[in-house]
């Protein structure tokens, strides 16, 4: 039988933490080797309320973590801040990030390509696990080699910290490839209230909506004469991620650079 592959989750205890947790307790090819947490230092995991029988140990330190846990991959579902000190300390010691935590900026996601391609180290850095969204960024670039107009509307929980969402802006960076810069609505347009026009990503504009009670939601609207094409996906729970964290745990074994987005790793 082949080894399992030793895993590090970081933010265990969080939203999509928990729910990682019980893929990699779930599937038989994993091991949960360790976690990263804020606090809990040199407690296991199994002294948490909600993580019976996990006698993994707890570090907050991830160069610790990834020094004393044999691990094969990181799991990162953190902060923006937290993900990327995670994410460069894990190739440092030769672990292979797969990263759901959004909000890099460009020139950490270039740093840490960078860094993957020295050590020869796989990498999966995925702002959306869902395929119904990697479907909705494809079913986007396509069309928009047919529509110039476009705006992005997100809409998640309101627990977010980072706006717009990682999905937004990589669905933007999608539609870019095939659509020219253009300045979108009218040429002397002025927002009375500041905001109102949303971000502007190369004229297309980026909406984002926080409100309880909502998961992970974006419609991309394309506008041409006399006709609109909403392309729309809804994520209704946090399960709905794993199929993909799975998957690019799996993939991530097997690759030597960093890979930004599942679509280019789906058949
Ligand atoms: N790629 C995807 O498909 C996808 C899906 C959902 C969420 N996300 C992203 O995943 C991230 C987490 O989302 P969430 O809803 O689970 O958030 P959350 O707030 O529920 O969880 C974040 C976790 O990070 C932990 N954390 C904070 N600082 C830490 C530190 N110093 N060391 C270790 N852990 C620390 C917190 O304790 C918490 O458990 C966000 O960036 C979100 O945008 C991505
Ligand atoms: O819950 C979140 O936060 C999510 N963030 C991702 C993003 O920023 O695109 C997507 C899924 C949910």
């Amino acid at each position: 039988m082949n080894e399992k592959i030793r895993i590090v989750i970081a933010g265990p205890r969080g939203r999509m933490g928990k729910e990682a947790v019980e893929l990699v307790s779930e599937t038989a090819s994993f091991e949960l080797a360790a976690v990263i947490d804020r606090m809990n230092e040199g407690k296991l995991l199994s002294d948490i309320e909600g993580f019976r029988g996990l006698d993994v140990p707890i570090f907050t330190d991830p160069a610790e973590c990834f020094q004393h846990s044999n691990a094969d991959v990181l799991i990162d579902l953190t902060t923006p801040e937290r993900g990327y000190l995670h994410t460069k300390t894990a190739l440092e010691h030769n672990v292979r990030p797969v990263v759901g935590t959004t909000g890099f900026t460009s020139e950490q996601l270039e740093e840490l390509t960078a860094l993957a391609e020295q050590k020869g180290l796989g990498c999966i850095i995925a702002p959306n696990f869902a395929i119904g969204a990697i479907l909705m960024m494809k079913f986007s670039e396509m069309a928009a080699k047919y529509f110039d107009d476009v705006e992005i509307i997100e809409l998640h929980h309101d627990k977010k910290l980072d706006a717009p969402s990682g999905t937004a802006i990589k669905t933007a960076e999608m539609i870019s490839n095939n659509r020219e810069v253009k300045k979108q609505g009218h040429e002397d347009e002025k927002e009375t209230i500041t905001g109102a026009r949303g971000a502007d990503f190369e004229g297309m504009r980026i909406h984002s909506v926080r409100l309880p009670g909502l998961v992970a939601h974006q419609q991309v609207i394309f506008g041409a004469g006399g006709q609109t094409l909403t392309i729309k996906h809804d994520s209704y729970n946090r399960a709905s991620f794993m199929s993909g964290v799975k998957v690019s745990v799996e993939t991530v074994m097997g690759l030597n650079t960093l890979v930004y987005g599942l679509e280019s790793i789906l058949d």
